[in-house]
């Protein structure tokens, strides 16, 4: 009985349980769905799409339109049990020193790639933990990244922040390289959930990180948390909750947490008894939704919130928002450079995955080429899924003017209606708007699949509640 305490629709009992009936009836409970962060989403990339494309991809930029740069760190001091990000564990620095060594080289091979005149609009770190890396290494790499591809004007940079392994010295160096925006990894302050997720993080030394960075004049912070996870109860929430509005951060990233013990082995030492069951963490993801949004965050697609005066809440208010393998971003650069193990670019003509293992990407650096294995080329129908399926994951909303300009516009007629009959109710039409209604966005993914024409290796996804 606890759980509806924190519903949605605390007030009224009847509306919320009818929702969530129609939820599960709707399939929120069982399907498993891409996040959408690429479309076609990862899991279609093929190795016949490869280094090739990549270089002719490259060499067929245009100078005058910045790009964005994604560097992945794919090492952490601790390997936290949820995690599904592509990392390693290291207690040394001597891998993390070889990596960099061989990034500088892919560095070099990209310089030699590249038209002259390439500038980059954003950067942005991840991993694993790029503040594993010492302040020299941070320079080493920042440095290298802007020789090649210098910043334009008003670049900004982005880091992700491990509360619990960085200091002072390692967030000077970031400043001083131009880091604009900090996001630090919280998931949870309850212990016994940290204890689950092999994960301890004290509140006081997420604060003072918070502090550190403010003070290097850090002036847009990020925090992740993540819902569902194993031991996660209303309470504990809503303390955490409590917590991170203290630290007041300008966005925050709220995922559901994905259990896919297949693909990210070590989530296999989860029990799958404590996670909070379907019910519970859909009123997790409502009860934290509406803390936030009590509090003067605004939502931000299906699991950001951001302050008013935010560049993204800016973004989602005035159609600008988009989706990347980061998440949602207000980045306008239409091309994004991944950099490192594992990471994918995105070109107009579509996408490719450098060599996901370490030591599969160190060898094909090292013989000299560059690391791109597998990945996809976009045909034209493909992008018109692919507007639409952003359109509704950013905006809620299908925009049928927008869309008319594609010459297979009209293709889609038939899965806008089925669309509109199978989710009366929560999907509603008025004029040329396609539209989620906000009690149906929960189901955002489910709709959005349905412009899907990869649904078919759906097996492979994470849970869509
Ligand atoms: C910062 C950490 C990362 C998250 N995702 C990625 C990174 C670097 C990138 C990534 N994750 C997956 C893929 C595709 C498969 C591959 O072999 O590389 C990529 C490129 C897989 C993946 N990630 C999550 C799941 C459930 C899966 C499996 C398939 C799928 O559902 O797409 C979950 C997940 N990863 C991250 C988040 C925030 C998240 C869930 C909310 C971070
Ligand atoms: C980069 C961010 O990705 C999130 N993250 C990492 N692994 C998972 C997972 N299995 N499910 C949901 N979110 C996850 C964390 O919040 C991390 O901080
Ligand atoms: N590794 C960092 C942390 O866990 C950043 C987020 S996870 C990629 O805090
Ligand atoms: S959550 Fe962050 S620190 Fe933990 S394993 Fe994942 S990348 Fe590493």
């Amino acid at each position: 009985m606890i759980w509806r305490k924190y519903g949605a629709a605390a007030s009224c009992h009847d509306s919320a349980m009818t929702n969530l009936d129609d939820m599960r009836r709707l399939g929120l409970f069982d399907a498993r769905v891409p996040r959408y962060t690429s479309y076609p989403p990862a899991t279609a990339f093929s190795p016949q799409t490869d280094q090739a494309f990549q270089t002719a991809s490259l060499q067929a930029l245009d100078p005058a339109v910045p790009v964005s740069v994604y560097v992945h760190i794919p090492f952490c001091e601790r390997l936290c049990w949820f995690c599904a990000c592509r990392t390693q564990g290291t207690t040394t620095l001597k891998p993390v020193a070889n990596y960099l060594q061989v990034v500088l080289k892919e560095l070099a091979l990209l310089r030699d790639t590249l038209p002259q005149g390439v500038r980059m609009g954003q950067m942005h770190w991840g991993g694993g933990t790029p503040t594993i890396l010492p302040p020299e290494m941070i320079r080493t790499l920042a440095k290298a990244v802007k020789d090649v591809i210098p910043p334009a004007e008003n670049f900004s940079f982005s880091v992700e922040i491990d509360p619990t392994l960085v200091d002072e010295a390692k967030i000077a160096a970031l400043a001083e390289m131009g880091m604009t925006r900090a996001s630090i990894g919280i998931q949870d302050f309850a212990t016994d959930v940290q204890e689950a997720i092999g994960r301890k993080q004290s509140f006081a030394q997420t604060r003072a990180c918070v502090e550190t960075l403010r003070a290097a004049g850090i002036t847009s912070l990020n925090a992740d948390l993540v819902y569902g996870l194993p031991y996660q109860t209303p309470g504990k929430l809503a303390d955490t909750i409590a917590k991170v509005s203290a630290l007041d951060p300008d966005r925050i990233a709220l995922f559901g947490y994905a259990h896919v013990p297949t693909f990210s082995k070590r989530q296999k030492l989860i029990p799958d008894d404590a996670l909070p069951k379907e019910e519970e963490r859909y009123h997790l993801a409502r009860q934290a939704a509406n803390a936030f949004t009590g509090s003067g965050y605004t939502a931000i697609g299906i699991d950001h919130f951001g302050k008013p005066e935010d560049s993204l809440t800016r973004a989602a208010k005035s159609g600008h928002l988009r989706r990347n393998f980061q998440g949602y971003t207000d980045d306008t650069c239409p091309t994004l450079i991944g950099i490192g193990a594992s990471s994918i670019s995105q070109f107009a003509e579509g996408y490719i995955q450098n060599a996901a293992a370490t030591a599969a990407y160190i060898e094909r650096i090292e013989a000299g080429q560059l690391a791109g294995h597998r990945g996809y080329a976009m045909t034209e129908t493909d992008r018109l899924h692919a507007q639409a399926i952003n359109m509704l994951m950013c905006d809620f909303e299908i925009d049928l003017t927008a869309l008319a300009s594609h010459p297979q516009a009209a293709t889609l007629t038939s899965i806008h209606e089925a669309l509109l009959k199978d989710f009366a109710g929560y999907v509603t039409r008025s004029g040329d708007k396609i539209s989620i209604t906000p009690q149906g966005r929960a189901l955002t993914r489910i709709i959005a699949q349905r412009y899907d024409g990869f649904s078919s290796i759906a097996a492979q996804y994470s849970q869509a509640s």
